[in-house]
């Protein structure tokens, strides 16, 4: 019998209905493993509430339901963790940090957790000097919902605290509304359970009071201790005694007994809606670089009460932030939270680090990095902000990072558009995070979003880096543009036909088209060309009023990174696209190019673009 072929539309509703059940079989996976991890976790509770005479009994989570916390009873996991705690001489200890202890290994870093690490520490081998390399991360890296099932899991069975790990799971089986009220009624505890941890680690003993809510707590913990002990959703922090992290303890302290401390360290909205997600290990960054975005991004840390320290490259400069709570240079005007801490010492600021975020513009941070990259503890993620690509060796940040601090961690990169002083004026703004390692994006976004700071993640690194890198060219254009007097119909032409470059280039570096009309594509470019606040823009308007490069240079303060950019974009396409006219496909970024050497006037270059020869609007590499 001859075959019937089938139609379009009926192959396409097969790949769909096919795409759909391996979806389910997905789904299904964390279900059934969180099912087992719950059944395997109350068996031993039971176990262990019988037994919590010893000094390894496990409390009980499970009594924290949203309505006994909404009522104002003390949950029922309170009352078995404070007796377990009383009987263990502190607070009630899991296998994991037991076996810790006993093989003498520093635990969760500076806090002494002894939930599950990410699979992005798998590099740590389990343990050294940072926030949490240990607990779960056994190594090799898993993605997804399996990784959030198996860091549960592994959670339930280790620690008390460890067992809030269950959370992001719940999340990865879509029960939004559940998740929300799970989150709500755990928050106190959560936090409750982290100044806890790191009170033990510092040998202090503390007493439960949930009801007193996770503000409460957490100020608590840093009236106190002299220590951001306890910080919302999420962010545990160090008490970790000696060297370094005591030297910032105690900038804290003195800092406190001025008595203007605390001012700013409020729960946000987050924190008291329960909205902030919380990552089931402590959290403590460090912020490399205290430029304009450096700080700006140290303020959003501190909205959202995670410890931050500052690495900044004097040390007059780190005496003046802590002095002055401000910066003497960048973001002028600008107040910084007392819990930011500046220091000019890579090894002090580096040791306790769960996620260090570098902010030092794309030139400087190979000679930045040289000094700091000893220091930096091994499998520590970085985050990069920086845009641009290096004219020396035209690479980007993710290749200049690897060459830098090694293959064996994981980087995520931020872009979008953010000015500095609008994020440090607590003014709405979105940015994408990139990284091969979803995990680190998704953790990087839950710990730096707030009501006012939204960032989405991306898988495309080389999307999200070339539009940051590009828009600054086309930006320049975009200043001369306006510098020349032009209308807003050469404006709006000019940065599209930009735009249309960057998606080009980006294609052919291995980045995906729809990452460019994105918030770091189109999304940046349109801020930066269009944003009184532009660097970039400025630079590009003093170029189109007649000023000469040199004028400029010599007379601004601050990095207009298009500039170098354009030079290395010019020299990298020249490079890797081969194909026929270039200088027809990257119109825009050879003419500010040409244009910065001082080989064309803006005049002249604007006269090029409109007299090429003409073509298709739209053409693929
Ligand atoms: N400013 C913004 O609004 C913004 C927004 C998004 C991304 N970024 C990116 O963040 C990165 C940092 O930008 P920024 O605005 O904070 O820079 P900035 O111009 O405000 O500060 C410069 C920073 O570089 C350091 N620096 C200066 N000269 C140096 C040198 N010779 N060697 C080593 N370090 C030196 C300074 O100490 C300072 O930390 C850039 O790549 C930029 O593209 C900035
Ligand atoms: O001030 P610019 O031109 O360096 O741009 C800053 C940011 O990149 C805008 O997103």
């Amino acid at each position: 019998m001859e075959r019937v072929k089938p139609t379009a539309s009926q192959t396409a509703t097969r790949k769909l209905l096919r795409a759909r059940s391996s979806q389910r079989s997905r789904l299904q996976w964390p279900l059934l493993r969180a099912l087992a991890a719950a059944l395997v976790y109350l068996a031993t509770a039971t176990g262990a509430a019988a037994a919590s005479t010893t000094p390894t009994a496990r409390p009980r989570l499970n009594g924290s339901s949203s309505s006994q916390q909404r009522g104002g009873a003390r949950p029922a996991a309170a009352t078995t963790a404070a007796a377990a705690a009383s009987s263990s001489g502190g607070v009630p200890r899991g296998r994991h940090q037991e076996r810790r202890q006993q093989s003498g290994t520093r635990q969760g870093g500076s806090s002494g957790w002894v939930g599950p690490s990410p699979s992005y520490w798998g590099s740590r081998g389990g343990g050294g000097g940072g926030g949490g390399g240990g607990g779960g991360g056994s190594g090799g890296r898993r993605t997804g919902s399996r990784r959030h099932a198996a860091a549960a899991a592994a959670a339930l069975s280790s620690s008390r605290g460890g067992g809030l790990a269950f959370l992001p799971m719940i999340s990865g089986l879509g029960a939004q509304r559940e998740r929300r009220e799970h989150q709500r009624s755990c928050l106190p505890l959560l936090c409750a359970l982290r100044t806890e941890a790191a009170a033990a680690a510092a040998g202090r003993r503390r007493v439960w009071r949930p009801r007193r809510g996770a503000a409460a707590v957490a100020t608590r913990a840093l009236t106190e201790d002299g220590e951001a002990s306890a910080t919302a959703g999420g962010a545990g922090a160090g008490a970790a005694g000696g060297g370094g992290a005591a030297k910032l303890t105690m900038r804290r302290r003195q800092r406190r007994s001025s008595g203007k401390d605390l001012g700013d360290w409020r729960p946000s909205l987050y924190m008291r809606e329960g909205l902030f997600q919380a990552l089931p290990f402590p959290v403590r960054i460090t912020v490399m670089g205290g430029g304009n975005f450096g700080l700006a991004l140290s303020l959003v840390l501190a909205r959202n009460q995670i410890p931050t320290t500052l690495l900044v490259r004097s040390d007059s400069v780190a005496e003046h932030v802590n002095k002055h709570n401000e910066h003497p240079n960048y973001l002028k005007g600008i107040k910084l939270p007392q819990h930011i801490v500046a220091t000019a010492d890579p090894k002090e600021a580096l040791r306790d680090a769960t996620f260090v975020i570098h902010a030092v513009p794309v030139q400087y941070t190979r000679k930045f990095l040289e000094n700091v990259v000893p220091h930096m503890p091994a499998g520590t993620p970085i985050l990069s902000v920086s845009k641009g690509i290096e004219t020396s060796s035209l690479m980007l940040m993710n290749d200049i990072l690897k060459d830098l601090c090694g293959t064996e961690r994981s980087y995520a990169f931020l872009s979008g558009p953010s000015f500095a002083r609008e994020i440090a004026m607590n003014q709405a703004t979105a940015v994408v995070i990139a990284s091969d390692d979803s995990c680190l994006a998704n953790d990087m976004a839950k710990v730096l979003s707030s009501p006012t700071f939204r960032c989405f993640t991306s898988k495309d690194v080389v999307g999200v880096e070339v539009g940051g890198a590009v828009k600054n060219v086309i930006a320049l254009a975009a200043g001369m543009c306006e510098g020349l007097g032009l209308g807003t119909n050469a404006m709006a032409g000019l940065v599209t036909r930009g735009c249309g470059e960057m998606r080009r280039l980006a294609i052919i570096l291995g980045g995906k088209s729809r990452t460019l009309s994105g918030l770091s594509g189109v999304g940046d470019t349109f801020g930066t060309c269009f944003g009184p606040l532009s660097r970039n823009r400025n630079f590009g308007i003093r170029l189109g009023k007649g000023e000469s490069m040199e004028e400029i240079l010599a007379s601004s303060t601050e990095v207009a990174e298009g500039v170098d950019t354009a030079l290395a974009l010019a020299d990298l396409i020249r490079k890797t696209d081969k194909s026929y006219r270039i200088d027809l496909k990257y119109a825009i970024i050879f003419g500010v190019a040409e244009i910065l050497k001082g080989t064309r006037f803006p005049k002249e270059g604007l006269e090029d673009l409109m007299t090429m020869p003409l073509k298709a609007e739209m053409y693929d590499p």
